[in-house]
């Protein structure tokens, strides 16, 4: 992909003394009191460096609550007072930037639902034209990067540079564990491409349940995320929104307290071995595509024959055959089945695309 993003460094807009960046606070502001007592609340933790709360809920359904809207910015207003705590709500339209500055909002979300439309994500920008404010954009719904980098590059054209993505996991078709699947490669390979963009896990929202936020936290913090956002309610059973998958501020302190932070790079007494290490790999990655080589000139060769006898380029039973197989083999050899599976789906597809280029070569 093709694009450039010019970003102000996260620590010049938000001074985490090189920790995680710890966005923490409720779904929804539902009343007052219930803003007040879970903001003093993760406050006492200590833990976070901006609080969260959701202001208009975009929801799946209609009926369900769609947030307390501008009253709750007064609430939010209140808690940043009493605690000191910077405010980052979410924006779905013009009238939402507007009111989060009117209320003195530190930071903006842009949220999974929207960023998924160009026209709302340009209604935003055009609206944060000479706006000083960082902005987080959320991945879109469905797993696609240039649909989320097409955000923020919406965004720098409105001159916005205080930038950043939420990780939160992507819709999924089937019932999985997750309530959106992480597919960390999608995030992985943002990084790639702007390293210098913060990247912020969303924990919550993968998991949509309570249990699996630590082992997400831990994951997101070994991928060397710069932060998470987190929700967390006073009395998490009774949230409006969200309430299987928020925890109470203190429940969530003895969380973060347990998970481990690595360092991002290897210490210089490690560099001996590691370049040894690496230098096995290097050779074993060239034996790889070796053997993935030799494969794929047999698959030529049975593309030949099937060009040559109208047989067809996918051949299902041999192909459940060969899926089913090398998954049972991988057990066997300590692979983790669902890795090998996708591999070969991968080998598989690079089969068909060979052999139907073969079939098109006898019509040259
Ligand atoms: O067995 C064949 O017919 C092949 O062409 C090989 C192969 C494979 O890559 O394993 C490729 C395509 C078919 O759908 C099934 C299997």
């Amino acid at each position: 992909m093709n694009a450039n993003l010019d970003v102000v460094p996260m620590q010049e807009w938000i001074n985490t003394d090189g920790k995680p960046l710890i966005i923490a606070g409720p779904c929804s502001a539902e009343t007052e009191e219930q803003v007040l007592e879970t903001a003093n609340r993760i406050k006492a933790e200590g833990y976070a460096h901006i609080m969260r709360a959701g202001v208009w809920k975009p929801r799946t359904r209609p009926g369900s609550f769609e947030g307390m809207g501008e009253p709750a910015l007064q609430w939010l207003a209140e808690a940043k007072k009493q605690t000191g705590l910077p405010l980052a709500i979410e924006v779905a339209n013009p009238e939402h930037i507007e009111l989060a500055l009117k209320y003195g909002v530190d930071v903006l979300w842009i949220g999974a639902r929207t960023t998924v439309n160009p026209f709302n994500v340009q209604d935003l920008a055009d609206a944060l034209k000479g706006v000083d404010i960082p902005v987080l954009v959320k991945n879109p719904v469905n797993p696609d990067l240039a649909l989320w980098v097409g955000a923020f590059e919406r965004l720098q054209g409105a001159g916005i540079k205080k930038i950043g993505a939420i990780h939160r996991g992507f819709s999924n078709a089937q019932e999985t564990k997750y309530r959106n699947s992480p597919m960390w490669q999608m995030a992985v390979e943002m990084k790639r491409l702007f390293p210098q963009l913060p990247m912020i896990g969303d924990p919550s929202h993968m998991a949509g349940k309570r249990s699996l936020l630590m082992e997400l936290s831990q994951r997101i913090l070994d991928l060397n995320y710069d932060g998470m956002i987190i929700e967390t309610h006073r009395d998490p059973d009774k949230a409006w929104s969200d309430a299987s998958q928020q925890l109470t501020p203190e429940a969530l302190g003895e969380m973060l307290r347990e998970l481990e932070v690595r360092k991002a790079n290897y210490g210089v007494e490690f560099t001996d071995e590691l370049a040894g290490l690496r230098a096995k790999i290097d050779n074993i990655d060239r034996e790889l595509m070796e053997v993935l080589a030799a494969r794929m000139a047999v698959v030529e060769k049975l593309g030949e024959y099937k060009r040559d006898n109208s047989v067809a380029v996918l051949q299902l039973d041999r192909w459940k055959q060969v899926h089913a197989d090398r998954a049972k083999q991988a057990s066997g050899l300590g692979l983790y089945p669902e890795f090998v599976e996708e591999l070969f789906k991968l080998v598989h597809l690079e089969s068909i695309r060979k052999q139907t280029e073969v079939m098109h070569s006898s019509l040259a």
